[in-house]
């Protein structure tokens, strides 16, 4: 059986002594680019930046997203929406008071939004504004770090979420993010997430370049899984 999945390479990981190939060869293949975005307090670490999206789009048409993990959401959106990303992603923990503001803020700016929720983070949190949200993200690893323990409670969440969706005629898409790799896909594969964000265990530490990389996280999707491979690329829900 064939399963069409949509695929967004998490660039924090990428190789940058590789930037330029490894961009060029991903075009076309992947749904979107997941940018991390860390200021240092919402999680102990800091890594990409509104910067770092220009110089992607400098090469690239496919969509970014951009993941928001930092205490002040408002300040980053505004940088964001002047940057040349599609969707902005917000953790559920800091937008408690300001959410319904951030949401329209984005939407009006003609972006789509996001919201992510940390593992401890349950679902009804989204509830006041889940109709409003373009996707939901369920972190299957504590946010700030690549390498982090899969947490495999969390993807109950899919599940539910896959359920609210059905029964309430909501649009979001569902994505995972955190230790999409080997280990994982299979039970990522019977919850059936709408994205897969894919890093270093999954993607880019599989091999020197950025071909083989690839080849080898389809050769893993397809073992582990039974199933076979088939990116769309263009998908264009979310
Ligand atoms: O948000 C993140 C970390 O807080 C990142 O998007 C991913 O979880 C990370 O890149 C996953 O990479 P891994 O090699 O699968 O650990
Ligand atoms: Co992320």
């Amino acid at each position: 059986m064939t399963e069409s999945i949509q695929v967004s390479p998490s660039l924090m990981t990428m190789d940058l002594d590789h930037f330029k190939e490894q961009i060029k060869f991903l075009n076309g293949k992947v749904s979107f680019y997941h940018i991390d975005i860390m200021d240092g307090h919402f999680v102990p670490n800091i890594t990409l930046s509104p910067w770092f999206i220009e110089q992607v789009r400098k090469i690239s048409d496919v969509p970014m997203s951009a993941h928001l993990m930092v205490t002040n959401p408002s300040f980053w959106v505004q940088q964001l929406i002047a940057s040349k990303c599609e969707m902005i992603c917000m953790h559920a923990e800091v937008i408690n008071g300001v959410a319904f503001r951030l949401i329209d803020q984005i939407h009006e700016a003609g972006l789509k939004v996001g919201v992510v929720l940390n593992p401890e983070t349950s679902i009804e949190t989204l509830l006041p504004y889940i109709d409003l949200l373009d996707k939901v993200t369920v972190m299957t690893v504590d946010p700030g770090f690549a390498g982090q323990r899969f947490l495999k409670i969390c993807l109950n969440k899919i599940v539910e979420l896959r359920r609210l969706r059905e029964n309430n005629n909501y649009k979001y898409s569902i994505e995972i993010d955190g230790s999409t790799n080997l280990k994982h896909w299979k039970m990522l594969a019977d919850v059936k997430p709408d994205i897969y964000i894919i890093g270093r265990s999954g993607l880019f530490g599989l091999a020197d370049n950025i071909e083989d990389c690839w080849n080898q996280m389809i050769k893993e999707y397809e073992e582990s899984t039974g199933l076979f491979f088939s990116n769309s690329a263009n998908a264009t829900n979310s």
